[in-house]
């Protein structure tokens, strides 16, 4: 995988074993789902096709906590691939955040969000200052920010832990847009949601 990321720092010590985004292959939901009908992935079809806010969702599910660890977040390039799902030149910089989702001390989700410079403007300028605040209470408790249709990412698993599919959308504000990547860890997927 090309390290795309090298100039993200790393927040958190011991960030080589965190999980990381990993190289998808993207489809649209519809036909992603019908490919996955046939096997028995109930958990994973539950949390893919999960509508509103999945910060929301998961926090519902703790017994005891729910925090966000932010593991590199920065200036830095966005892939080729999210460059053009975003409709931005492939070699501007962007803010990218990557952050895990945690429940009950437990990373439940990793998160990959590529925030375009335009969208930085304005009330965009508060992307960037969210630390642990989750980015669902910023994108769903503000009207003018609206969900596209989601894709479903599926790649090969790299190492154990690592993260193997997930899901994708734009938000978008007027003509401003970010693109938010939610990938589910194995201790998520073994729960019943
Ligand atoms: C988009 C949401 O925000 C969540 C929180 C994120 C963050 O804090 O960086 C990233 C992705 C999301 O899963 C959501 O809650 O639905």
């Amino acid at each position: 995988m090309p390290s795309r990321d090298s100039d993200i720092s790393a927040l958190t010590q011991g960030a080589m074993d965190l999980p990381r985004a990993p190289e998808a292959r993207w489809l649209p939901g519809v036909p992603a789902v019908r490919l996955m009908l046939g096997r028995p992935l109930t958990h994973e079809l539950y949390w893919l096709t999960l509508e509103g806010s999945l910060t929301r969702a998961l926090q519902l599910r703790c017994m005891e906590s729910f925090h966000v660890d932010v593991l590199r977040e920065g200036y830095s390039r966005p892939s080729v691939e999210e460059a053009l799902t975003l409709g931005i030149p492939s070699r501007q910089l962007a803010w990218i955040r990557e952050v895990q989702l945690c429940g009950d001390g437990q990373p439940w989700v990793m998160a990959r969000t590529v925030i375009p410079l335009d969208t930085l403007k304005g009330n965009g300028r508060r992307l960037r200052h969210l630390g642990r605040r989750p980015l669902g209470h910023f994108l769903f408790s503000q009207r003018r920010w609206h969900r596209g249709p989601f894709q479903i990412g599926i790649a090969r698993a790299t190492a154990p832990g690592q993260p193997t599919i997930g899901r994708r959308s734009r938000f978008f504000r007027g003509k401003d847009a970010l693109l938010v990547g939610e990938y589910f860890l194995p201790n998520l997927l073994a729960r019943t949601p």
